[in-house]
């Protein structure tokens, strides 16, 4: 597949409807069990702004810091979506390794995953990502988990992702981040509120889900995430995205 057959991105995701916050009872709490998994596809690409861009964008950056014989790492790959897509992508077999501590989301993922076994091996692994090893990883993807980590548990993560992977390997890193100034908070809590009524949410269903992330979804704000990934040994970072409150950026070791 050529650079060019990538952009726009056609993602495998499945149709089912995110009418979570339609009907009583709604996830609140917010959690990843089997009924956001149901919908999740459809959920996260009406909820995350650029949702086809980052990924497209991510599967260029894991291409271009790909090293033979290393591992790309997806950590929170929930239904899969990434890894099919660089599955594609990529132009040799590598290994290439889902984490999420989400059973049903993993189930989604090995469906999701079968046709590219085929070329690639496929490890999916059930656990919480503080919990594992990144050794011998060129390139680590973490796309809108690390902001449901207890904020004590991201520092120790990202710093046992740098240990993890080679030299010249990288992180691509993709947030909901908040602004320092209040004012700019609100305005941009308010754009963003405007595109989720565009993709056809309801406001009760805006304002349901707001609830249910209070406390579940912690966001920093794009400098302490960048102190964040200094503090973790990654000296190189550049962001790449943002629009409204979504942030993604690459850092190198
Ligand atoms: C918003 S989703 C990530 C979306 C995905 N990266 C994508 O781009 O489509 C967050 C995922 O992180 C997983 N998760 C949350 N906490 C986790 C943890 N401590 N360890 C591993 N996975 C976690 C959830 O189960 C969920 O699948
Ligand atoms: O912040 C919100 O309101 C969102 O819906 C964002 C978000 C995310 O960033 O992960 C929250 C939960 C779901 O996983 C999908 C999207």
């Amino acid at each position: 597949m050529k650079d060019s057959e990538i952009y726009p991105t056609e993602l495998y995701l499945s149709p089912e409807k995110d009418d979570l916050f339609q009907k009583e009872p709604w996830p609140k709490p917010f959690v990843f069990n089997e009924d956001v998994v149901n919908v999740f596809d459809n959920m996260i690409s009406r909820s995350v702004p650029l949702y086809r861009e980052v990924l497209a964008c991510a599967a260029h950056w894991a291409r271009a810091y790909y090293q033979t014989e290393t591992k790309i790492i997806d950590i929170g790959c929930s239904t899969g979506t990434f890894l099919e897509l660089i599955g594609r992508f990529l132009q040799q077999p590598a290994t290439l390794v889902g984490i999420d501590n989400s059973q049903p989301m993993l189930e989604k993922a090995r469906e999701k995953l079968l046709p590219i076994q085929q070329i690639h091996q496929v490890e999916l692994i059930c656990a919480s990502a503080e919990n594992c090893s990144f050794e011998n990883s060129s390139v680590v993807i973490i796309n809108y988990t690390l902001q449901f980590l207890p904020l004590q548990v991201r520092q120790k993560l990202l710093k046992s992702i740098y240990q993890g992977l080679v030299p010249g390997g990288l992180l691509f890193l993709s947030e909901k981040v908040k602004s320092p100034l209040p004012l700019f908070q609100e305005t941009i809590t308010r754009h963003y509120e405007a595109f989720k009524a565009y993709n056809g949410y309801a406001q009760t269903e805006i304002e349901r889900k707001k609830e249910a992330l209070e406390n579940v979804l912690v966001p920093l704000t794009e400098t302490e995430q960048l102190q964040m990934l200094k503090d973790s040994g990654f000296q190189q970072v550049d962001s790449l995205i943002k629009l409204h409150n979504f942030l993604s950026l690459v850092a190198l070791k």
